[in-house]
């Protein structure tokens, strides 16, 4: 069952157009990640879903209704359109204890107060603040402040929670446990989200399917798993996980597979969509799949090693040709010293793209 359909939306700000015909689904018990650099119009996106924003174009369907077709006159208000909100800016009342943010959407609701008092229970028990509900925001931390306002946009279980950000107000330990808690949640309550994000990692570990958006469109669409194995485009490759990148010219097109040259190095690669020989093109290789090897073999680069740095539970070694414009990583268990190495980047591991 389609919980949330975007079809075709264009939004302009001004003579700024800011979505350029998005369409979307969102299935029951779904969460799809809105993923983009900044301004390519997630938030935006998320608002006109909202009912925050008006757009110009296009239709928005929530459940089986139609709240947006078209034309101003048909746009059901925010309010009406019984949607889950964790927005950065939807602060928690600081005069209302935990128990009362909680407890708010249903009192609008006009819920009798003996269920009131169970459903918000409930929910402060999933989220673990149980014992917390007699507190005021400001003697929570950030996480569990947090934690109460997801409890207060899902307490009246919403068929479609929009999430903007939801984390990024937490600081980098928090956010790794805040993640791995959101994604229990999800699960544990099924939910149906869509939720805005600007890091990578965090839209694959929560997600089921993610939609990068590039400039008011989207870019590519899919699971985790094929937005990092597979991307179509230089942007999906280059936005998904830490890559190392090349810049030279397509001599050759074979089986899907082309051999791009540089400046002393050949390489062969994974042609991606309209490479043509002869083209300037930029190849892409996850910084993972770039081994140190003992000899001389296929689809190698001998070259320096500038430095290994220590990550904790990996090396990262850095190679910088002499006279070349490009660095290469790659990460190892040990700590290397300085001098010529050889790197075998593996055929089906790199993707070869035509240079926009
Ligand atoms: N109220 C507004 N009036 C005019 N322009 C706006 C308004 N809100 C956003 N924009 C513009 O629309 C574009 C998209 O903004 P949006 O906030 O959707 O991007 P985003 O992808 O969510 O970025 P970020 O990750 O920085 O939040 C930007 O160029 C922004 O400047």
């Amino acid at each position: 069952m389609i919980e949330l359909a975007v079809e075709n939306l264009h939004l302009t700000y001004g003579d700024n157009p800011v979505l350029k015909g998005v369409s979307m689904e969102l299935k029951r018990g779904e969460v799809v990640s809105l993923l983009g650099p900044s301004g390519s119009g997630k938030t935006t996106l998320l608002r006109a879903v909202a009912g925050l924003e008006k757009p110009t174009q296009g239709s928005i369907v929530i459940g089986k209704n139609k709240v947006y077709d078209g034309t101003p006159r048909s746009e059901i208000p925010a309010e009406e359109r019984n949607l889950g909100l964790v927005f950065q800016s939807y602060a928690l009342w600081p005069h209302k204890t935990v128990f009362e943010n909680v407890a708010y959407p249903l009192k609008l609701r006009k819920v009798a107060t003996k269920e009131i008092n169970q459903r918000v229970q409930d929910v402060l028990e999933q989220l673990g603040l149980g014992h917390l509900g007699k507190r005021h925001p400001h003697q929570l931390s950030g996480g569990q402040q947090q934690r109460v306002a997801i409890g207060r946009a899902l307490v009246y279980n919403p068929p479609v929670t929009l999430l903007d950000e939801p984390l990024s107000n937490l600081d980098a330990k928090l956010r790794e446990e805040a993640r791995v808690f959101l994604r229990e949640l999800i699960i544990k309550l099924g939910l149906s989200a869509l939720m805005v994000t600007h890091d990578q990692n965090e839209a694959m570990s929560i997600s089921d399917r993610i939609l990068l958006l590039n400039n008011g469109k989207i870019e590519q669409q899919g699971t985790p798993q094929e937005m990092y194995a597979t991307p179509k485009t230089l942007f999906t490759a280059e936005f998904m996980g830490s890559n190392n990148r090349l810049h030279g010219k397509v001599t050759e097109l074979r089986d899907g597979k082309a051999r791009i040259e540089g400046n002393g190095w050949v390489l062969w690669g994974q042609a991606a969509e309209g490479v043509q020989s002869g083209q300037d093109a930029t190849a892409v290789i996850r910084v993972e799949r770039v081994a140190v090897v003992d000899g001389p073999g296929e689809n190698q680069l001998a070259l320096p090693l500038l430095t290994s740095m220590y990550l904790g539970d990996r090396w990262e070694y850095l190679f910088r040709p002499s006279g070349d414009d490009f660095v290469i990583r790659a990460y190892g268990n040990e700590v290397r010293d300085p001098q010529l190495c050889h790197l075998s980047l593996p055929e089906k591991h790199v993707w070869i793209f035509a240079k926009n």
